[in-house]
């Protein structure tokens, strides 16, 4: 590793996110296809002469020992054979609370980074189960691949996706996570299905109809979306929604009318995580 590196923290979409069981500890069991893009966050790590942390800028209302490049750092830590202080800095361009996995992936840049600055030696799958420990979106983003995924999140099965162009539109309404799969409503019984009939037919987003029903701003923006296209779709828990084009020039017509209070960008699916081309691809 350079002195210093600035290395991607993508998003991800969930294709589709079927609920299909609840586990005794509440966790629910999962079969959700996730679509890396080549858009996100950006982590800047610089060793340092002595054996401090810094993480900045700080993110506001999340104190530093719950910020998760924070909390990665502090897991890997106690494995480093070749210990060296950090400053990381963060790009944050991913909304916070928008299903699109920003946290989970720093997190997984930051693991993925500091396994290679401090000496860790950890295998990518090790890396994946500290990972878990951190979130159920994080070991995709160590694996570094366009994947389908089951239990609660974290079986991984590599899938090569068309490298489709997305539209991505989040209203300013962040979704918690914990609310939507604690509700009652939430739909938990859909039947399993393979991942070859993914593949050949879709999915759906089994938060979607309750996260509509709760927060009106993502009701709208499905319905604004559907506008232009038949295939919107809510990734995660929300806030976010998003629809696939051909081309980057239709994502972006749409783009152009975005209503102004929405944040929106336009990305590349990839299945290949930007991360992963960077560090093991160079
Ligand atoms: C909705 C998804 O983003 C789809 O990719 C993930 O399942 C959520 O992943 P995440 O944000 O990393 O979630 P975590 O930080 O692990 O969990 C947040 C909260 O969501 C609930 N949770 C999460 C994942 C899961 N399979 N079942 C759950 O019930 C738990 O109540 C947990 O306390
Ligand atoms: N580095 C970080 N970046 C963003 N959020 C963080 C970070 N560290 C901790 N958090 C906390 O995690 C919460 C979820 O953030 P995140 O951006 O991952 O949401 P999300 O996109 O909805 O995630 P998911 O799709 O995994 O549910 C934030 O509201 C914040 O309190």
């Amino acid at each position: 590793m350079n002195p210093s590196v600035t290395l991607p923290a993508p998003a991800k979409l969930n294709l589709c996110l079927h609920i299909v069981g609840r586990r005794p500890d509440g966790y629910h069991e999962l079969q959700t296809a996730f679509q890396l893009l080549d858009y996100g966050d950006e982590l800047t790590f610089s060793p340092r002469s002595d054996t401090d942390i810094h993480l900045h800028p700080a993110i506001e209302g999340v104190p530093l020992k719950d910020n998760l490049i924070w909390r990665a750092a502090q897991l890997l830590r106690p494995r480093a054979r070749a210990y060296t202080g950090v400053d990381i800095t963060l790009l944050k361009r991913l909304p916070m609370g928008g299903g699109l996995g920003g946290g989970s992936s720093d997190a997984a840049t930051t693991l993925l980074a500091l396994n290679q600055l401090w000496d860790c030696q950890y295998s990518n799958k090790e890396l994946q189960t500290v990972g878990l420990q951190l979130g159920a979106d994080v070991p995709v983003f160590v694996a570094g691949h366009s994947a389908w995924a089951e239990g609660i999140g974290e079986q991984l099965v590599p899938i090569e996706l068309p490298e489709r162009w997305f539209l991505v539109v989040t209203p300013p309404t962040p979704v918690a996570t914990g609310t939507i799969f604690c509700h009652k409503d939430l739909t938990r019984d859909t039947a399993p299905i393979t991942v070859a009939a993914f593949l050949e037919r879709g999915g759906k987003n089994d938060c979607q109809p309750l996260v509509r029903e709760l927060y009106p701003e993502v009701d709208k923006a499905l319905i604004w979306l559907e506008n232009f296209v038949s295939n919107a779709t809510m990734s995660g828990t929300g806030a976010s929604v998003f629809a696939s084009f051909e081309s980057e020039t239709e994502a972006r017509e749409v783009q152009g009318k975005t209503p102004t209070d929405w944040s929106s960008f336009v990305a590349r699916g990839v299945n290949l995580s930007p991360v992963h081309d960077r560090l093991f691809n160079a």
